[in-house]
């Protein structure tokens, strides 16, 4: 029995010999790389905090001390040493161990974060709540990166720790000197001061004990530091220096991002098993560099993202057109309405669930201003694997209450190379394009243009309308194929642009019995119901049902699996139109006339 499998517990942890516990930190890491090399994950940063892991399980007794994971990705060697060890066979997928901290999975687990720099926050909280009930008995520490602690959040919250010096608190910083890529700005310079014990600290100027700069590999070296912060009493940071991928040659050699998120791979040879087709990412990517070459005004904006966005062939041809803000989304899209003023068209290249911080900034700064600014949305819709909190479910609910905001939804990657196109062009106010994770597929042409709109299909009688919004379009043709088959016209559309809503999807609507729409959002405030409303608005009196995700947070797993999971399959919304066309009443007169209707009819 090796003696990683004898920890079921992090108790069990406190009974081992200083060596005992570098032999587990050394299980651990084979442990890692075999199990995330067969599933994918966030191999790198899971490596780099092995032994401040079993640092910080020694010398605090979880859960009644409480760790609070900064992002979460990194907390894999938390679950392994808190009794998950078996669920990593099937790590973030349906069933198996998430990818990131979970309340459902384990009492260890006390935020399920993945949205960074929030732990300073969390761990305020719980400070404050031991101080209000007068409990002693209980630590609070909170493990964020470098990257993360380049959010805004994270200094609201020193801003904040720093004016309760009789709170207990311990920080752990661990940094690697990595967001993805290299960790950016002003902290990243001051980082590197301290760990070069360069002049004083920015955190001992604010009021904060500080410790460190630690080695985070030197295991004893981290229980002393984490004792002494304990014993110091008030708020603490203690600066702990790890390598991010230690320990493995793919990824301490992966320059890229040593290995932050893998793909399945050979642990051998570090190849993904599967060759990754064209992505909406890779298309997005190129297409930018086209635009890019023919107007010297176009820059990208990335949240220490560069290269998950589809931005590194851009940042390869032309280096100084792609900034990297660090995790600060908010700033991201503030500054891009202040470049815009200064003469510049920034598209601000962006994971869809991470906008949703910066929503004021794009209400107020960018759209009240009527600035031209283009955000591409990647990670659109269902992303699947990482969870609740990596869906971008919630974009065309939030974003169509923007004024003046025009949203696309490309279904391929021509789509997305022309919307990006007239997305850069619109100077009149800001644009929005969102697509999913995943490959782009075969390229889906319109077979007419109906006012703006690509008529994609049509066939029979008009029966069905349905309106497919991006990448559900190839959903939208197979339902089209399963209604045809039982003898039911059908015509199947994509606006493109989805916000505003095209007037002439109402002229559409009211030639059907019935019309639906189809995507990759929460049904409450989608591109559906605004729709519906539209066709209210124009006395339409199609009835008009709306397929999305419901209003719930939803588990991983594939993205086919999620989204069969929320009724986004063929089978379920072609059963579900057959039905609700068999309990209409005959056709409506205005349907019925026009019941003959070819494409011609509909216009170019
Ligand atoms: C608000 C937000 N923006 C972007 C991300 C994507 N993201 C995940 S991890 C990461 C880098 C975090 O760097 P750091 O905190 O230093 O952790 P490390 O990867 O070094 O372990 C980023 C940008 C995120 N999780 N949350
Ligand atoms: C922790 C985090 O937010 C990212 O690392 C995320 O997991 C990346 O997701 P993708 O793999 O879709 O780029
Ligand atoms: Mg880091």
């Amino acid at each position: 029995m090796t003696l990683l499998e004898t920890v079921r517990d992090p108790a069990r942890l406190r009974e081992l010999t200083a060596g005992e516990l570098r032999d587990l930190a050394g299980e651990i890491r084979a442990f890692l790389i075999e199990r995330v090399s067969a599933t994918g994950g966030h191999l790198g940063p899971n490596l780099g905090v092995v032994e401040l892991t079993v640092a910080l399980h020694t010398v605090f007794e979880s859960p009644r001390d409480r760790l609070v994971w900064d992002t979460g990705h990194q907390s894999y060697v938390h679950k392994i040493l808190t009794g998950r060890q078996a669920g990593f066979g099937r790590l973030r997928k349906a069933g198996g161990v998430s990818g990131y901290p979970s309340r459902e999975e384990s009492e260890h687990d006390l935020v399920e974060n993945s949205h960074a720099s929030t732990a300073l926050s969390y761990a305020d909280g719980l400070a404050r709540a031991d101080a209000h009930l007068g409990r002693r008995d209980r630590a609070t520490v909170a493990i964020i990166g470098d990257g993360a602690m380049t959010g805004g959040m994270a200094w609201e919250a020193l801003n904040n720790i720093a004016g309760g010096p009789e709170r207990p608190l311990v920080i752990v910083l661990n940094d690697n000197q990595r967001s993805y890529a290299p960790t950016v700005g002003g902290l990243a310079e001051h980082l590197a001061d301290l760990r070069a014990g360069r002049g004083p600290g920015v955190f001992e100027q604010l009021g904060l004990g500080y410790l460190g700069p630690v080695d985070g590999h030197d295991l004893p070296a981290v229980q002393d530091s984490l004792r002494h912060a304990v014993a110091l009493g008030g708020p603490v940071v203690v600066h702990v220096i790890t390598a991010k991928g230690k320990g493995y040659r793919h990824t301490e050699t992966n320059d890229l991002d040593l290995g932050h998120a893998v793909k399945p791979m050979d642990p051998h040879t570090g190849q993904a098993l599967k060759a990754s087709p064209p992505s909406f990412t890779s298309v997005f990517g190129e297409k930018l560099v086209e635009l890019a070459e023919r107007r010297d005004d176009l820059v990208a904006i990335t949240a220490a993202m560069t290269e998950p966005t589809g931005l590194l062939p851009l940042r390869r041809r032309f280096p100084h057109r792609v900034i990297d803000v660090g995790i600060a989304e908010q700033h991201a899209v503030t500054m891009a309405a202040g470049l815009s003023m200064g003469g510049v068209h920034p598209v601000v290249a962006i994971y869809s669930t991470f906008l949703n911080r910066a929503l004021d900034q794009l209400l107020m700064d960018v759209a009240l201003h009527r600035r031209p600014v283009t955000f591409v949305l990647d990670r659109s819709g269902v992303t699947g694997d990482d969870g609740p909190s990596h869906n971008g479910m919630w974009d065309l609910s939030v974003l169509q209450v923007v004024p003046g905001l025009r949203i696309a939804a490309p279904r391929d990657g021509a789509r997305l190379a022309e919307l990006l196109a007239e997305a850069v062009a619109w100077r009149q106010g800001p644009t929005l394009l969102r697509f999913p994770k995943g490959p782009v597929g075969e390229d889906l042409p319109a077979i007419a243009t109906f006012n703006g709109i690509d008529v994609l299909l049509r066939s029979g009688p008009l029966d069905v309308l349905i309106i497919s919004v991006g990448a559900l379009a190839g959903l939208a043709l197979t339902v089209a194929e399963g209604v045809r088959a039982q003898g039911i016209g059908v015509t199947v559309v994509d606006p493109r642009w989805v916000a505003p809503v095209n007037p002439a999807l109402a002229d559409l609507g009211r030639r059907h019995r019935l019309a639906i729409t189809v995507e990759d959002n929460s049904r409450a405030g989608g591109v559906g119901s605004a729709i519906a409303q539209a066709l209210r608005d124009a006395d339409v009196p199609t009835p008009l049902r709306e397929f999305g995700i419901p209003r719930r947070f939803l588990g991983h797993g594939s993205r086919a699996e999620v989204l069969a999971a929320c009724g986004l399959t063929s089978q379920n919304i072609t059963r579900v139109v057959v039905e609700l066309l068999a309990g209409l009443d005959a056709a409506p007169a205005s349907a019925s006339a026009s019941a003959s209707a070819g494409i011609d009819d509909l216009g170019t």
